[in-house]
């Protein structure tokens, strides 16, 4: 099977400002990648590209094999580093939008994780606590069957019981023909969701590999070795 993502030499610039600069990343599938880097690292850089909200750069990036455009947009599911919730809508109204807009969503799941942390489906978006939505956020991105999920930063407003819960629902649902990016700065806290990492500093990848390999070879926890990489 072809890779979920490849990033060939990409470089991305904001007038003179160098964001992405000749950065190598590939992600096969059935594997779920920590975006690790401090800030202005170029993380959100990077997702914006892979789900085509930034067009102009330099390089080769696909997504599937294709470059990300209309046709990517149908199988990468993107949870942004801002909230994308309608406020007067109530949560059950969310699921009929998503639904209606992906033709891969499964109401079903989207049901039944909203259940699982204990939303009630006829509540307002705008009353819900910001921990909240980031429930709803992330159960409607991830009831998409898609082929590649990019999340930016998804776990910082919930709680860490919460935030264990979501773990367990990520990976009870992870479909090993798809493959999940996330970006975090909440390493320890969500090292155990991760088969793979990647350190990136200065719009360049540092450092990639598999979490377990990592951490044999280096001997420390990945946040550890985060610490004195970057
Ligand atoms: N719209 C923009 N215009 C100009 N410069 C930008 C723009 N967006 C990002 N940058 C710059 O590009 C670099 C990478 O930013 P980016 O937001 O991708 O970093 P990040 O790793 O996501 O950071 P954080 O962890 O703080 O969210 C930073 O130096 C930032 O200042």
């Amino acid at each position: 099977m072809e890779n979920v993502l490849e990033c060939s030499n990409v470089t991305k610039r904001y007038g003179r400002k160098t964001a992405l600069d000749g950065l190598n990343l590939t992600i096969p599938a059935g594997r779920i990648v920590g975006l690790l880097g401090p800030n202005g690292a170029g993380k959100t850089t990077l997702m914006k590209l892979i789900v085509s909200l930034l067009r102009d750069y330099k390089g080769t990036l696909t997504v599937s094999g294709m470059r990300p455009g209309l046709d990517t947009k149908k199988i990468v599911s993107y949870l942004p580093d801002r909230e994308f919730l309608y406020p007067w809508m109530t949560i059950e109204e969310s699921i009929a939008f998503f639904d209606h807009s992906f033709a891969d969503f499964q109401r079903e799941k989207a049901y039944s994780m909203i259940e699982a942390l204990g939303l009630n489906l006829q509540d307002k978006v705008k009353s819900l606590s910001k921990g909240m939505r980031e429930r709803v956020s992330l159960s409607l991105v991830f009831a998409r069957k898609a082929r590649l999920f990019v999340l930016d930063e998804p776990l910082a407003a919930v709680d860490p019981s919460t935030r264990d819960k979501i773990i367990g629902i990520i990976l009870d649902n992870f479909d090993p023909d798809s493959s999940i990016l996330i970006s975090t700065h909440l390493i320890h806290d969500v090292e155990s969701l991760f088969t793979d990492v990647v350190f990136v500093n200065d719009g360049k990848v540092l450092l990639q590999g598999r979490v377990e390999e990592l951490r044999r070879e280096h001997g420390m926890p990945i946040e550890d070795l985060f610490k004195r990489l970057i």
